[in-house]
This record gives C-alpha cells, sequence and structure tokens, in this order.
C-alpha cells in the first residue's frame, strides 16, 4: 500500500491551512510537517507552535520530521501540538534507543532517518524498534532539490534487509521525488513518498498524488 505526504515545506506559508485542505481534498495519505533548526540542518523552518495552529485543520496524521539537534528536547512539545509519527535524525541522536523509546512512550509512531551519506549499518539495532526508516533522497534543508540517484540502491537494500528480518517497517523516502522517478523508487521497495514542489506546483494536485502512488 503506497501511502502520500505532501511536505508543506513547499506550501504557501501565509496560506497554509488552506493549502493543507487542498491536499486533504486532492487524496493525500498524511502531512509531511518539516521542522529544522539552523543547526542539524542550514535553515529555519516551524516549531510547534505553528505545528499546534495546524491541528484542527486537518484530519490528516502529522507526520513530524525533526531535522533538529538534541531533538529528545522537543518530543514532549511536538506530541502536545499534535504529530502522529516523529522522526528523529540517527546523526542526531547520541542515544538513539533512548530516543525512539520517548517517542513511543506517548502512544504514537517513531522514526528514523538517514541522510544520504549515512550507511544503514546504523538501523542493525533499532529496526525491530521503529515504525519507519525515512531514507533522505536529497541533502536535507531544502526543498526543490535533485533526488540523488544512488539512493534507489539505498531502498533497495533496506527493503533487503527488512525481508530478510520480516520486519513490516514503512520506507519513507523524502527528496526530489516526482511523477518522473516514482516507478524506479518504489519498484526498490519505498512505501511511503514524501513530495513537496511536485505535489505544490502541480497544476492538478489530485492527479499528481494518484500519479505518486503509481495509480495514475
Ligand atoms: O525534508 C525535506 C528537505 O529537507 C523535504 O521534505 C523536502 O521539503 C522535499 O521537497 P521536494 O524535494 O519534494 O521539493
Amino acid at each position: 500500500m503506497i501511502r502520500v505526504a505532501p511536505s508543506i515545506l513547499a506550501a504557501d506559508f501565509s496560506n497554509l491551512a488552506q493549502d493543507i485542505k487542498n491536499v486533504e481534498e486532492a487524496g493525500a495519505d498524511l502531512l509531511h510537517l518539516d521542522i529544522m533548526d539552523g543547526h542539524f540542518v542550514p535553515n529555519i523552518s516551524i516549531g510547534p507552535p505553528v505545528v499546534a495552529a495546524l491541528r484542527d485543520k486537518t484530519k490528516l496524521p502529522f507526520d513530524v520530521h525533526l531535522m533538529i539537534t538534541q531533538p529528545d528536547k522537543y518530543i514532549d512539545s511536538f506530541v502536545k501540538a499534535g504529530a502522529d509519527i516523529i522522526t528523529v535524525h540517527a546523526e542526531a541522536c547520541t542515544h538513539l534507543n533512548r530516543t525512539i523509546y520517548s517517542i513511543k512512550q506517548h502512544g504514537i509512531k517513531a522514526a528514523v532517518a538517514l541522510n544520504p551519506a549515512t550507511s544503514l549499518t546504523v538501523l542493525d539495532y533499532i529496526l525491530e524498534d521503529i515504525d519507519m526508516v525515512l531514507l533522505m533522497t536529497v541533502n536535507p534543508g531544502f526543498g526543490g532539490q535533485s533526488y540523488i540517484k544512488s539512493m534507489t540502491r539505498k531502498i533497495r537494500s533496506l527493503k533487503n534487509m527488512l525481508d530478510e528480518r520480516k520486519l513490516i517497517v514503512d520506507i519513507q523516502v523524502d527528496g526530489g521525488i516526482n511523477t518522473e522517478n516514482i516507478k524506479e523508487i518504489i519498484d526498490a521497495g519505498a512505501n511511503v513518498i514524501v513530495a513537496g514542489s511536485a505535489v505544490y506546483k502541480s497544476k492538478d494536485i489530485r492527479a499528481t498524488i494518484n500519479s505518486l502512488r503509481m495509480m495514475g
């Protein structure tokens, strides 16, 4: 089952509630919220108050991607703001296992993100404990970048790793994904597709979401 998670990083920030409604009505499955702190990534986006303000504007689950250092300090705030899934970067966590369990203690889903150059081996002893892996397919920080081709091989390797261990863990991909490259990405094993520019810059958002689900 392929799910599409539009990233609001590409939405009109002066009109977020309407832009969220647009993707919900067009059939999005999740809403991807990119949280950037200007330390872990060279950009600053939004924080818990904005997430909380958006919570009653949509029924879509909130998929919160923390691109921040010391994510443990902010888990409570994002849960209170309405997160349904919290993703932390392996590169940002000193005690990844502890961070994952502190997310799970709130009764929401926990996921681990990896930058493009980070090896899958860091997942070896955490894979059993998480709901989703987010493979960044661009270097995090900005929307509108090009998909890094070698990430297709990384998606395939993760899919094989999960199959060998008989684990059901979602494979989310994020960055530079569009209707041109979606086939190779889904064929490699990804099942949760984050797309910012491809969705928000599209003339027909419903058709684009359907194509990203490979139904178009
Ligand atoms: O996390 C990020 C970037 O750091 C992404 O969620 C991007 O926002 C995806 O945007 P596109 O590459 O689809 O425009």
